[in-house]
Protein backbone atom coordinates (compact mmCIF):
# COMPACT_ATOMS: atom_id res chain seq x y z
CA UNK A 1 0.00 0.00 0.00
CA UNK A 2 1.47 3.35 -1.06
CA UNK A 3 1.51 6.13 1.53
CA UNK A 4 2.04 9.16 -0.72
CA UNK A 5 -0.21 12.05 0.34
CA UNK A 6 0.99 14.94 -1.79
CA UNK A 7 2.44 15.10 -5.28
CA UNK A 8 4.00 17.89 -7.32
CA UNK A 9 3.41 18.53 -11.01
CA UNK A 10 5.50 20.67 -13.37
CA UNK A 11 6.00 21.39 -17.07
CA UNK A 12 9.55 21.80 -18.34
CA UNK A 13 11.54 22.41 -21.53
CA UNK A 14 9.83 23.54 -24.72
CA UNK A 15 6.08 23.83 -24.13
CA UNK A 16 3.74 21.79 -26.27
CA UNK A 17 0.01 21.99 -27.01
CA UNK A 18 -1.77 19.62 -24.61
CA UNK A 19 0.43 20.30 -21.59
CA UNK A 20 -2.55 22.01 -19.92
CA UNK A 21 -4.72 18.98 -20.62
CA UNK A 22 -2.02 16.84 -18.95
CA UNK A 23 -1.82 19.14 -15.88
CA UNK A 24 -5.60 18.95 -15.61
CA UNK A 25 -5.59 15.18 -15.86
CA UNK A 26 -2.82 14.71 -13.27
CA UNK A 27 -4.55 17.11 -10.87
CA UNK A 28 -8.01 15.62 -11.19
CA UNK A 29 -6.77 12.01 -11.09
CA UNK A 30 -4.73 12.70 -7.94
CA UNK A 31 -7.62 14.49 -6.22
CA UNK A 32 -9.90 11.60 -7.20
CA UNK A 33 -7.49 9.24 -5.44
CA UNK A 34 -7.44 11.43 -2.32
CA UNK A 35 -4.01 13.02 -2.88
CA UNK A 36 -3.09 16.68 -2.57
CA UNK A 37 -1.47 18.37 -5.56
CA UNK A 38 1.03 21.22 -5.71
CA UNK A 39 1.84 22.91 -9.00
CA UNK A 40 5.48 23.91 -9.47
CA UNK A 41 5.85 26.95 -11.72
CA UNK A 42 8.62 27.40 -14.31
CA UNK A 43 9.70 23.75 -14.40
CA UNK A 44 12.68 22.68 -12.29
CA UNK A 45 13.60 26.33 -11.73
CA UNK A 46 10.38 26.69 -9.72
CA UNK A 47 11.44 23.80 -7.47
CA UNK A 48 14.76 25.57 -6.85
CA UNK A 49 12.98 28.84 -6.06
CA UNK A 50 10.06 27.24 -4.18
CA UNK A 51 7.54 28.74 -6.61
CA UNK A 52 4.56 26.61 -5.62
CA UNK A 53 0.82 26.86 -6.15
CA UNK A 54 -1.91 24.70 -4.68
CA UNK A 55 -3.93 22.82 -7.32
CA UNK A 56 -7.64 22.31 -6.80
CA UNK A 57 -10.31 20.90 -9.10
CA UNK A 58 -11.25 24.38 -10.34
CA UNK A 59 -7.63 25.50 -10.80
CA UNK A 60 -7.63 23.33 -13.90
CA UNK A 61 -11.08 24.10 -15.27
CA UNK A 62 -11.61 25.59 -18.76
CA UNK A 63 -8.09 24.78 -19.91
CA UNK A 64 -8.17 21.39 -21.67
CA UNK A 65 -8.47 23.32 -24.96
CA UNK A 66 -5.69 25.87 -24.36
CA UNK A 67 -2.13 25.82 -25.68
CA UNK A 68 0.88 26.85 -23.60
CA UNK A 69 1.04 25.83 -19.95
CA UNK A 70 -0.62 27.50 -16.96
CA UNK A 71 2.33 26.37 -14.85
CA UNK A 72 4.78 28.09 -17.26
CA UNK A 73 7.90 26.37 -18.49
CA UNK A 74 11.62 27.03 -18.39
CA UNK A 75 14.98 25.63 -19.30
CA UNK A 76 16.81 25.70 -15.96
CA UNK A 77 20.62 25.84 -16.07
CA UNK A 78 20.80 25.69 -12.27
CA UNK A 79 19.02 22.32 -12.14
CA UNK A 80 21.87 20.88 -14.21
CA UNK A 81 24.16 21.38 -11.17
CA UNK A 82 24.18 19.08 -8.08
CA UNK A 83 23.68 22.17 -5.87
CA UNK A 84 20.58 23.20 -7.83
CA UNK A 85 19.06 19.71 -7.61
CA UNK A 86 19.80 19.55 -3.84
CA UNK A 87 18.01 22.84 -3.32
CA UNK A 88 15.07 21.60 -5.43
CA UNK A 89 14.77 18.32 -3.47
CA UNK A 90 14.92 20.18 -0.14
CA UNK A 91 12.24 22.65 -1.20
CA UNK A 92 9.96 19.90 -2.50
CA UNK A 93 10.31 17.93 0.74
CA UNK A 94 9.75 20.95 2.97
CA UNK A 95 6.52 21.60 1.06
CA UNK A 96 5.44 18.02 1.88
CA UNK A 97 5.72 16.91 -1.76
CA UNK A 98 6.68 13.25 -1.85
CA UNK A 99 6.70 12.55 -5.58
CA UNK A 100 6.90 14.49 -8.81
CA UNK A 101 5.09 14.25 -12.13
CA UNK A 102 7.28 15.93 -14.74
CA UNK A 103 5.69 16.81 -18.09
CA UNK A 104 8.37 17.49 -20.71
CA UNK A 105 10.83 16.04 -23.16
CA UNK A 106 14.10 14.14 -23.14
CA UNK A 107 15.96 16.84 -21.15
CA UNK A 108 13.23 16.95 -18.50
CA UNK A 109 13.40 13.17 -18.12
CA UNK A 110 17.19 13.27 -17.89
CA UNK A 111 16.91 15.81 -15.06
CA UNK A 112 14.19 13.71 -13.40
CA UNK A 113 16.28 10.56 -13.60
CA UNK A 114 19.21 12.32 -11.89
CA UNK A 115 16.95 13.82 -9.21
CA UNK A 116 15.61 10.36 -8.41
CA UNK A 117 19.11 8.84 -8.34
CA UNK A 118 20.69 11.55 -6.19
CA UNK A 119 17.83 12.24 -3.78
CA UNK A 120 15.59 9.16 -3.94
CA UNK A 121 12.74 11.34 -5.13
CA UNK A 122 10.08 9.43 -7.14
CA UNK A 123 9.65 10.99 -10.59
CA UNK A 124 7.07 9.94 -13.17
CA UNK A 125 7.54 11.40 -16.65
CA UNK A 126 4.74 12.39 -19.03
CA UNK A 127 6.05 12.90 -22.58
CA UNK A 128 5.18 16.43 -23.72
CA UNK A 129 7.16 17.79 -26.66
CA UNK A 130 6.40 18.64 -30.27
CA UNK A 131 9.58 16.78 -31.24
CA UNK A 132 8.10 13.26 -30.64
CA UNK A 133 11.66 12.11 -29.91
CA UNK A 134 11.02 9.89 -26.87
CA UNK A 135 11.05 6.14 -27.04
CA UNK A 136 8.42 4.39 -24.93
CA UNK A 137 5.49 6.14 -26.57
CA UNK A 138 4.20 6.17 -30.12
CA UNK A 139 3.49 9.88 -29.82
CA UNK A 140 4.29 12.68 -27.41
CA UNK A 141 1.72 15.25 -26.29
CA UNK A 142 1.78 18.19 -28.71
CA UNK A 143 3.22 16.37 -31.69
CA UNK A 144 -0.10 15.89 -33.49
CA UNK A 145 -1.05 19.55 -33.02
CA UNK A 146 2.34 20.79 -34.23
CA UNK A 147 2.14 18.51 -37.24
CA UNK A 148 -1.28 19.88 -38.18
CA UNK A 149 -0.15 23.48 -37.61
CA UNK A 150 2.84 22.98 -39.91
CA UNK A 151 0.65 21.28 -42.47
CA UNK A 152 -1.93 24.05 -42.44
CA UNK A 153 0.80 26.64 -43.01
CA UNK A 154 2.44 24.65 -45.79
CA UNK A 155 -0.84 24.04 -47.62
CA UNK A 156 -1.14 27.82 -47.81
CA UNK A 157 2.44 28.16 -49.00
CA UNK A 158 1.73 25.58 -51.71
CA UNK A 159 -1.07 27.74 -53.10
CA UNK A 160 1.19 30.74 -53.64
CA UNK A 161 4.10 28.55 -54.72
CA UNK A 162 1.88 27.04 -57.36
CA UNK A 163 0.52 30.42 -58.52
CA UNK A 164 4.04 31.75 -59.12
CA UNK A 165 5.64 28.41 -60.00
CA UNK A 166 8.23 28.94 -57.30
CA UNK A 167 10.39 26.76 -55.12
CA UNK A 168 9.92 27.14 -51.35
CA UNK A 169 12.33 25.98 -48.68
CA UNK A 170 10.23 25.55 -45.53
CA UNK A 171 11.88 24.98 -42.16
CA UNK A 172 10.03 23.10 -39.43
CA UNK A 173 11.15 22.71 -35.82
CA UNK A 174 13.37 19.88 -34.59
CA UNK A 175 16.87 20.70 -33.40
CA UNK A 176 17.86 17.06 -33.10
CA UNK A 177 14.79 15.18 -34.29
CA UNK A 178 13.17 14.90 -37.70
CA UNK A 179 9.84 13.21 -36.86
CA UNK A 180 7.91 16.44 -37.35
CA UNK A 181 9.66 17.20 -40.64
CA UNK A 182 9.18 13.69 -41.96
CA UNK A 183 5.44 13.45 -41.37
CA UNK A 184 4.89 17.07 -42.42
CA UNK A 185 6.77 16.30 -45.64
CA UNK A 186 4.63 13.24 -46.35
CA UNK A 187 1.37 14.99 -45.51
CA UNK A 188 2.01 18.10 -47.61
CA UNK A 189 3.40 16.14 -50.56
CA UNK A 190 6.85 17.74 -50.37
CA UNK A 191 9.18 17.10 -53.26
CA UNK A 192 12.12 16.73 -50.84
CA UNK A 193 12.31 16.28 -47.05
CA UNK A 194 15.55 16.72 -45.13
CA UNK A 195 16.06 15.40 -41.59
CA UNK A 196 18.89 15.32 -39.04
CA UNK A 197 18.66 11.50 -38.90
CA UNK A 198 19.56 11.00 -42.56
CA UNK A 199 22.75 12.36 -44.09
CA UNK A 200 22.13 13.75 -47.55
CA UNK A 201 25.10 15.45 -49.19
CA UNK A 202 24.38 18.86 -50.74
CA UNK A 203 25.45 17.45 -54.13
CA UNK A 204 22.66 14.88 -53.87
CA UNK A 205 20.17 17.57 -52.80
CA UNK A 206 21.05 19.58 -55.89
CA UNK A 207 20.79 16.58 -58.22
CA UNK A 208 17.39 15.62 -56.79
CA UNK A 209 16.06 19.15 -57.14
CA UNK A 210 17.39 19.58 -60.66
CA UNK A 211 15.75 16.33 -61.62
CA UNK A 212 12.40 17.45 -60.19
CA UNK A 213 12.63 20.86 -61.86
CA UNK A 214 13.55 19.37 -65.23
CA UNK A 215 10.40 17.27 -65.00
CA UNK A 216 8.55 20.57 -64.92
CA UNK A 217 6.61 20.40 -61.68
CA UNK A 218 4.62 23.59 -61.25
CA UNK A 219 5.89 24.24 -57.76
CA UNK A 220 8.49 22.68 -55.52
CA UNK A 221 8.36 22.32 -51.75
CA UNK A 222 11.39 21.36 -49.71
CA UNK A 223 10.66 20.62 -46.04
CA UNK A 224 13.81 20.90 -43.96
CA UNK A 225 14.16 20.23 -40.23
CA UNK A 226 15.77 22.99 -38.20
CA UNK A 227 18.57 20.62 -37.13
CA UNK A 228 19.29 19.07 -40.53
CA UNK A 229 22.97 18.95 -41.43
CA UNK A 230 22.25 21.35 -44.31
CA UNK A 231 21.92 24.00 -41.57
CA UNK A 232 18.20 24.72 -41.98
CA UNK A 233 16.29 26.64 -44.66
CA UNK A 234 18.37 29.85 -44.73
CA UNK A 235 21.70 28.07 -45.03
CA UNK A 236 20.28 25.67 -47.58
CA UNK A 237 19.14 28.66 -49.62
CA UNK A 238 22.67 30.14 -49.53
CA UNK A 239 24.05 26.85 -50.79
CA UNK A 240 21.51 26.51 -53.57
CA UNK A 241 21.08 30.02 -54.89
CA UNK A 242 24.02 30.04 -57.29
CA UNK A 243 23.15 26.72 -58.98
CA UNK A 244 19.43 27.47 -58.99
CA UNK A 245 19.47 31.11 -60.04
CA UNK A 246 17.02 30.14 -62.81
CA UNK A 247 14.38 29.20 -60.21
CA UNK A 248 12.45 31.77 -58.23
CA UNK A 249 13.04 30.54 -54.66
CA UNK A 250 11.67 31.69 -51.29
CA UNK A 251 12.43 30.70 -47.72
CA UNK A 252 9.89 30.32 -44.91
CA UNK A 253 10.86 29.43 -41.33
CA UNK A 254 7.71 28.29 -39.52
CA UNK A 255 9.30 28.60 -36.06
CA UNK A 256 7.33 28.90 -32.84
CA UNK A 257 3.84 28.93 -34.36
CA UNK A 258 4.31 25.15 -34.26
CA UNK A 259 4.50 25.22 -30.46
CA UNK A 260 1.25 27.09 -29.80
CA UNK A 261 -2.44 26.81 -30.49
CA UNK A 262 -5.32 24.70 -29.27
CA UNK A 263 -4.40 21.04 -28.96
CA UNK A 264 -6.04 18.63 -31.38
CA UNK A 265 -8.55 16.08 -30.09
CA UNK A 266 -5.85 13.41 -30.34
CA UNK A 267 -3.46 15.41 -28.12
CA UNK A 268 -6.19 16.14 -25.56
CA UNK A 269 -7.13 12.47 -25.31
CA UNK A 270 -3.48 11.41 -25.12
CA UNK A 271 -2.80 13.96 -22.37
CA UNK A 272 -5.88 12.87 -20.44
CA UNK A 273 -4.86 9.21 -20.61
CA UNK A 274 -1.25 9.85 -19.64
CA UNK A 275 -2.12 12.09 -16.67
CA UNK A 276 -4.27 9.38 -15.11
CA UNK A 277 -1.66 6.72 -15.93
CA UNK A 278 1.07 8.79 -14.21
CA UNK A 279 -0.91 9.04 -10.96
CA UNK A 280 -1.68 5.31 -11.10
CA UNK A 281 2.01 4.55 -11.65
CA UNK A 282 2.94 6.56 -8.55
CA UNK A 283 0.30 4.85 -6.45
CA UNK A 284 1.53 1.48 -7.71
CA UNK A 285 4.93 2.32 -6.21
CA UNK A 286 6.90 3.20 -9.35
CA UNK A 287 9.71 5.66 -8.70
CA UNK A 288 11.31 6.38 -12.07
CA UNK A 289 9.18 5.59 -15.08
CA UNK A 290 7.71 7.34 -18.05
CA UNK A 291 4.12 6.70 -19.11
CA UNK A 292 3.37 6.30 -22.79
CA UNK A 293 0.87 4.88 -25.23
CA UNK A 294 2.15 2.09 -27.46
CA UNK A 295 -0.19 0.35 -29.88
CA UNK A 296 -3.06 2.15 -28.14
CA UNK A 297 -2.20 0.68 -24.72
CA UNK A 298 -0.70 2.44 -21.72
CA UNK A 299 2.92 1.41 -21.28
CA UNK A 300 5.43 2.15 -18.53
CA UNK A 301 9.08 2.49 -19.53
CA UNK A 302 12.08 3.17 -17.25
CA UNK A 303 12.47 6.95 -17.26
CA UNK A 304 16.06 6.56 -18.38
CA UNK A 305 15.15 4.59 -21.52
CA UNK A 306 12.83 7.41 -22.58
CA UNK A 307 15.76 9.71 -23.28
CA UNK A 308 18.81 7.42 -23.55
CA UNK A 309 17.41 5.03 -26.17
CA UNK A 310 17.13 7.02 -29.35
CA UNK A 311 13.75 6.68 -31.03
CA UNK A 312 14.33 5.66 -34.60
CA UNK A 313 12.77 7.05 -37.72
CA UNK A 314 10.70 4.41 -39.53
CA UNK A 315 12.33 3.50 -42.82
CA UNK A 316 8.90 2.76 -44.28
CA UNK A 317 8.03 6.46 -43.84
CA UNK A 318 11.35 7.55 -45.29
CA UNK A 319 10.68 5.42 -48.35
CA UNK A 320 7.36 7.19 -48.89
CA UNK A 321 9.11 10.52 -49.32
CA UNK A 322 11.19 9.05 -52.15
CA UNK A 323 8.45 7.09 -53.89
CA UNK A 324 5.75 9.75 -53.78
CA UNK A 325 7.74 12.87 -54.65
N1 LIG B 1 21.57 16.33 -18.00
C1 LIG B 1 20.72 17.02 -17.25
N2 LIG B 1 20.89 17.11 -15.91
C2 LIG B 1 20.01 17.80 -15.14
N3 LIG B 1 18.96 18.45 -15.63
C3 LIG B 1 18.75 18.42 -16.93
C4 LIG B 1 19.60 17.70 -17.83
N4 LIG B 1 19.12 17.84 -19.08
C5 LIG B 1 18.04 18.63 -18.98
N5 LIG B 1 17.80 18.97 -17.70
C6 LIG B 1 16.76 19.86 -17.18
O1 LIG B 1 15.56 19.70 -17.93
C7 LIG B 1 15.20 20.96 -18.52
C8 LIG B 1 14.45 20.74 -19.79
O2 LIG B 1 15.29 20.12 -20.75
P1 LIG B 1 15.28 20.60 -22.28
O3 LIG B 1 16.23 19.74 -23.01
O4 LIG B 1 15.50 22.07 -22.31
O5 LIG B 1 13.78 20.38 -22.76
P2 LIG B 1 12.93 19.05 -23.03
O6 LIG B 1 12.63 18.42 -21.72
O7 LIG B 1 11.70 19.59 -23.66
O8 LIG B 1 13.75 18.18 -23.92
C9 LIG B 1 16.54 21.69 -18.65
O9 LIG B 1 16.37 23.07 -18.76
C10 LIG B 1 17.22 21.31 -17.35
O10 LIG B 1 16.74 22.06 -16.27
O1 LIG C 1 11.99 27.70 -27.89
P1 LIG C 1 13.45 27.46 -27.95
O2 LIG C 1 14.08 27.49 -26.61
O3 LIG C 1 14.10 28.33 -28.95
O4 LIG C 1 13.69 25.97 -28.44
C1 LIG C 1 13.46 25.51 -29.73
C2 LIG C 1 13.43 24.01 -29.70
O5 LIG C 1 12.37 23.56 -28.88
C3 LIG C 1 11.57 22.62 -29.59
O6 LIG C 1 10.47 23.33 -30.14
C4 LIG C 1 11.05 21.57 -28.66
O7 LIG C 1 12.13 20.89 -28.08
P2 LIG C 1 12.08 20.35 -26.59
O8 LIG C 1 10.74 19.71 -26.43
O9 LIG C 1 13.22 19.37 -26.50
O10 LIG C 1 12.24 21.48 -25.66
C5 LIG C 1 12.48 22.12 -30.71
O11 LIG C 1 11.79 21.60 -31.81
C6 LIG C 1 13.25 23.37 -31.03
O12 LIG C 1 14.47 23.04 -31.61
MG1 LIG D 1 13.94 17.72 -26.02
Amino acid sequence: MNTIKKIGVLTSGGDSPGMNAAIRSVTRAALYKGLEVTGIRYGYQGAIEADFVEMKKLTVSNMIQRGGTILKSARSAEFRTPEGRKKAAENLRSQGIEALVAIGGDGTFQGGTILQQEHGFPVIGIPGTIDNDLSGTDETIGYDTALNTALDAIDKIRDTADAHERMFLVEVMGRDAGFLALETGIACGAELTLLPETLVHIKEVKETLRNILTNKKRSTLVVVAEGDESGGAMELYSNLKEDFSDIDTRVCVLGHIQRGGNPTARDRVLASRLGVAAVNALLDGHVSVMVGVVNNNIKLTPLKSGWSKKKSIQTELLDLTKILK
